[in-house]
């Protein structure tokens, strides 16, 4: 008998064949109110899950005591109480590798937004308000030869650190758990701890996963360390930061803008005072989000999945110890 898997996202009708040759499906939508009651309804059975976005934790997995593995379209795995997980064997699985350079990009396009307020100046002549030749009320700042300063030296990191190195000529700093001699070498990057690289970076960018040891990282002490014309960026998780102390470093002039592609919560609400801000640049957890490279994502996914439900080690096996134990 085929096993079944859940799904709460939506996936490509080659990648649903797929997964229908192999497997009983049921897709659930939409994560609204009515997804969550089916969602429910659909544990008892599921030997799989696959899907995104959702915190899968105790109270919903203990409905699906077949669970064999959850396969998370994404490489940020912060949703998931991995202990749980490996204490049950039930594997969990995501997306490194194919969503990198897809999220670099966005990092850099946020740099590039921000420092040369391209949002503000963007609105202003679609407003009709580009009467004159601007002046220096709407000048930016340069972004080639200013320093970037890279929290978390993986591989979006160091896809950032590409981008600056060899694209804009700019000098690279960077902390991470341990300092990474290749990196070093490839983009002439300094290895530092985390307040030097707050003092002495233009752009300060977090590339680092939500642990509990990087929940709220960058609060108000880490905000004051920032030079004024600083550009903070966050393409990581908003719960890496103390999102009232960043509003507050903008508002005070400690820092000179940022762009923002994670929140604390999430959607953004839309009361934020971040959006009041012409020094802000937000947008909807995009990292990752282009047609190629979500389906790259989902196709991951699947084959993770596969595998699991195969009896074979998943390539992107998250939690070891639920396929050793
Ligand atoms: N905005 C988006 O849409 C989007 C897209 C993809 C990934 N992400 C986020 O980016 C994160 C990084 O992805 P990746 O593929 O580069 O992961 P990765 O594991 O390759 O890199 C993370 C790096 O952070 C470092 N790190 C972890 N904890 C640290 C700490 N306390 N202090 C300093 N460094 C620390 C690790 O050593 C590692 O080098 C993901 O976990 C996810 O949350 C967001
Ligand atoms: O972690 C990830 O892959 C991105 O944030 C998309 O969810």
């Amino acid at each position: 008998m085929k096993k079944h898997v859940v799904l709460y996202k939506k996936l490509s009708a080659q990648l649903m064949e797929r997964l229908q040759a192999k497997a009983q499906v049921t897709l659930i939508e939409r994560l609204d109110a009515r997804g969550l009651v089916q969602l429910r309804d659909a544990l008892p059975s599921a030997h799989a899950l696959l899907g995104a976005g959702l915190k899968l934790d105790a109270s919903l997995l203990d409905l699906a005591p077949h669970l064999e593995a959850i396969a998370s379209v994404s490489v940020g795995v912060d949703n998931y109480d991995i202990d749980y997980l490996t204490e049950r064997r039930i594997m969990l699985t995501n997306t490194p590798d194919v969503l990198t350079e897809t999220t670099a990009d966005t990092g850099f396009a946020l740099i590039l937004a921000t420092a040369r307020r391209v949002v503000e100046l963007a609105n202003l002549v679609r407003a009709g308000a580009w009467q004159q030749s601007i002046g220096p009320q709407h000048f930016g700042n340069d972004v080639h030869g200013k320093t970037l300063g890279i929290v978390g030296m993986g591989r979006i990191g160091e896809a950032l650190a590409q981008r600056g190195h060899f694209g804009f000529g700019m000098p690279v700093l960077y902390h991470s758990h341990s300092p990474k001699p290749a990196v070093e070498q490839r983009f002439n990057a300094r290895y530092c701890d985390l307040d030097t690289l707050l003092q002495q970076a233009d752009f300060i960018c977090l590339t680092l996963p939500l642990t509990a040891e990087t929940e709220g990282l960058i609060d108000a002490r880490a905000f004051a360390q920032m030079r004024p014309g600083s550009i903070f960026i966050n393409i990581a998780r908003g719960k890496v930061v103390d999102e009232t102390a960043l509003i507050e470093a903008l508002r005070s002039g400690q820092i000179r803008g940022a762009g923002l592609d994670v929140f604390e919560h999430e959607p953004l609400n839309a009361d934020s005072p971040l959006l009041q801000m012409d020094n802000v640049v937000a947008t909807p957890h995009m990292g990752s989000a282009t047609h190629e490279t979500r389906e790259a994502m989902a196709r991951c996914a699947v084959e993770n999945l596969l595998a699991a439900l195969a009896g074979e080690r998943p390539v992107n096996l998250v939690n070891a110890g639920a396929w050793t134990l």
